[in-house]
């Protein structure tokens, strides 16, 4: 039976969920998917590094109590040694889910580029490697015939990225416009309630949709880097977060909303890329009232949408869950899946198939 052994690196809310489904439905997606799920590395900063090579003991590991580190366990430490266990592992793929950090994507993007230098696959949901160092990491990845996977960092396991590259193949992209951080919306629809902005992300922090500085949230850096990745990938730019203005959520007041609703509006953060008439991308992340009958208007909570402009189509909207863990633990499986593809297609090729 085909396997595929992973190390987390980052043992957050997103990370757990994985370990859960693995732990909890194992068996059921062996048999679904044709291959066996072990992971055989966990290293955090709270925790810690474990590496077990013949498989980590997840119940074990997920009933750990509160403040107790890996130390105590067998091939455990109490220090995180990232670089360590990611160049050192038995793991044949790195799932990365560590923060996303804004300004320089590290240390995840030093994580992720180990890791494909030593011939591991990577999947990530963290934002920062894929929006500030895409090119580079994407690059190295050809280089080791490894793959590198992301369908995470934007709109969380709802398949906005592979969507638009494998389905929407064909067709020229010239725009895309979206709501693309869960938490924002989610405040956004609470404060429609009544709630204050800070009681909503307190809210949004308890549900496992913000970031660990949720202010990424609020002035907008989480949907300025989603915005980098869908006009590189989709549109074929080249931007940095340098090019995408950016507005947050925390301009909208009370007042701001009541006097929408009244004119049959809702706020949204709305996050724009498309092709400008100099040949170039355009970029932005701004909070817009939007009229009822726009598309984006009905999308409420942690639920996100993206609408493609396309040539012939005209436009494809797609919406689903844009934050939760469980959410973005599926868009790690559907990398591993996606991963698991291109190794056997390598194989067949390998054996002249
Ligand atoms: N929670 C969500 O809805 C979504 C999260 N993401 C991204 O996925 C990643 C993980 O998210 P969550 O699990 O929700 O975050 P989290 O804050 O629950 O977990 C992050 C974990 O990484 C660990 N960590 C941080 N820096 C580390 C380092 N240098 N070395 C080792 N461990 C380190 C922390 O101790 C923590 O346990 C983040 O980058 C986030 O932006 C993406 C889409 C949706
Ligand atoms: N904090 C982000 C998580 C997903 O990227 C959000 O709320 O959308």
């Amino acid at each position: 039976m085909n396997r595929h052994d992973i190390a987390l690196i980052g043992f957050g809310g997103v990370a757990r969920a994985l370990a859960e489904t693995i732990r909890d439905r194992g068996e059921e997606l062996t048999h679904e998917l044709g291959f066996e799920l072990r992971v055989v590395a966990i290293t955090d900063l709270r925790l810690g590094s474990l590496m077990v090579a013949d498989g980590i003991d997840l119940d074990a590991v997920l009933r750990m109590p509160a403040g107790e580190t890996f130390a105590g366990k067998h091939g455990g430490t109490a220090a995180p040694q990232n670089d360590y266990v990611i160049r050192n592992t038995t793991a044949d793929i790195v799932v990365e889910a560590t923060f996303t950090n804004p300004i320089d994507g590290e240390p995840a993007v030093s994580h992720v580029r180990a890791a494909l230098e030593s011939g591991k696959s990577v999947t990530t949901t963290n934002k920062g490697p894929v929006a500030l160092a895409g090119t580079e990491l994407n690059r190295i990845a050809a280089e080791n015939g490894v793959t590198f996977a992301y369908e995470g960092a934007v709109v969380s396991g709802t398949p906005v990225l592979r969507l638009a590259e494998k389905t929407l193949a064909g067709l020229q992209i010239n725009a895309v416009r979206g709501i693309l951080n869960g938490t924002s919306n989610y405040v956004l629809g609470q404060m429609e309630l009544g709630m204050t902005l800070e009681d909503a992300v307190a809210e949004a922090q308890a549900l496992g949709y913000a970031e660990a500085d949720p202010t990424a949230d609020i002035e907008g850096s989480d949907v300025q880097l989603k915005v980098v990745i869908l006009a590189n990938e989709l549109l074929g730019a080249n931007l940095t977060t340098a090019d995408v203005q950016r507005r947050g959520i925390s301009e909208v007041t009370a007042a701001d909303i009541v006097q929408a609703a009244a004119e049959g509006k809702r706020w949204k953060l709305v996050g724009s890329a498309f092709r400008n008439a100099a040949g170039g991308v355009t970029a932005g992340v701004e909070p817009v009232a939007l009229p009822v009958g726009d598309p984006l208007a009905g999308v409420s909570g942690p639920t996100n949408a993206v609408s493609f402009d396309t040539d012939m189509l005209g436009t494809v909207t797609v919406s689903g869950p844009g934050a939760g863990r469980v959410e973005t633990a599926f868009a790690l499986l559907s990398d591993i899946i996606a991963i698991n593809a291109a190794r056997a297609a390598d194989e067949a090729v390998a054996v002249g198939r």
